[in-house]
């Protein structure tokens, strides 16, 4: 690692020390400095630096701090929807007092884009979003400016997350006919995920490696041959501040691109459709998969076709109805 990348990740270690000492994560001026300090640090794309390679005291670091941007991002969104939900005409008009608003507009844009390059015209009908939190700024971005006729069925495990967001979209005519929350954990879903054309996984559902691979399988094991998965990962700096998501992590799933953005969207988007499954329960296709190297735009995966033969368990876990 250059000294220049060395000096990068020191800047971004020494920031941790500072807001790993902060008293709360909730919302203030040292909170909000700390932060945007930390963002600003990890946008600039540098492919060189991969996390992977780091010190274990690096890599240490990198976990706290992904969960501690986690728990600031959750409390973030919970203090602007309250803000939100408390205007008196119908909130999404008033969407843009959210920092990263833009953000967002940008990511939706992003995914709407990747997915209409990838599913050849179809319009998906039900789309999932798992992790969507008390301002589920995807699934409303998406359903009022680009899948203008899809439902969305948003889950999350916190119960605020469902009270709050319910509240903000229940007084817009359309899209509370169109979204409906529940409050489980993704894990408890079964049946209902083979409901879905399309299913965008939050960045921060599944922070540890081990966590997001599980939720993956579990999505395998439940979704619709053929149905696509989004995912949200993060390349060079910026996986200091998000999990990281590689094509051998989705087994079963065929990755159609991955697009690391160069611009202010701090997530990288990973589409990927799951694998048809022949009659001998075989998947058609394999885990592994080839990256060519990094240019950090958009890249392709290379699918090694390999025979895999899976398991399918029927899983007796609880399961909230789908409204
Ligand atoms: C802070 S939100 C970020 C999503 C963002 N609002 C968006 O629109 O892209 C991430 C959410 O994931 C939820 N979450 C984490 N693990 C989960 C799980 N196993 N099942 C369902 N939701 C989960 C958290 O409760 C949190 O509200």
């Amino acid at each position: 690692m250059g000294c220049q990348d060395e000096q990068l990740v020191k800047t971004i270690c020494d920031l941790y020390e500072k807001i790993s000492k902060l008293e709360s994560l909730k919302p203030s001026e040292d909170v909000n400095i700390l932060f945007k300090q930390l963002v600003s640090t990890c946008i600039p794309p540098n492919p060189s630096i991969d996390v992977t390679k780091m010190s274990d005291t690096v890599q240490e670091i990198r976990l706290n701090l992904i969960k501690i941007c986690g728990e600031a991002e959750g409390r973030l969104e919970h203090h602007f929807s309250s803000i939100l939900t408390s205007f008196q005409d119908n909130p999404l008009n008033h969407l843009n007092i959210f920092p990263y608003y833009n953000n967002y507009l940008k990511l939706g844009k992003l995914e709407f884009d990747l997915l209409t390059q990838n599913l050849n015209g179809f319009v998906p009908k039900n789309v999932a979003f798992i992790g969507s939190g008390p301002l589920p700024l995807t699934s409303i971005v998406l359903a009022s400016l680009h899948l203008k006729d899809t439902i969305f069925h948003n889950f999350d495990i916190d119960p605020s997350a469902k009270s709050l967001a319910s509240l903000l979209v229940s007084s817009d005519p359309d899209i509370s006919q169109r979204m409906f929350f529940h409050t489980v954990d993704i894990m408890d879903v079964t049946e209902s995920l083979k409901s879905f054309d399309v299913v965008f996984l939050a960045a921060l559902v599944g922070m540890k490696k081990e966590e997001k691979v599980r939720v993956i399988e579990h999505l395998q094991k439940h979704m619709d041959p053929g149905a696509v998965l989004m995912l949200r990962s993060a390349h060079g700096p910026r996986a200091f501040l998000y999990p990281i998501v590689e094509p051998c992590d989705l087994q079963g799933f065929e990755v159609l691109s991955i697009y690391h953005p160069t611009d202010d969207v701090i997530n990288s988007v990973v589409i990927s459709k799951k694998l048809p499954i022949v009659s001998t329960g075989n998947l058609v296709g394999g885990p592994s998969c080839l990256l060519q190297p990094c240019n950090c735009s958009k890249i392709h995966a290379i699918m090694s076709k390999k025979k895999n033969t899976m398991m399918i368990e029927e899983f007796g876990a609880r399961e909230e109805q789908l409204s």
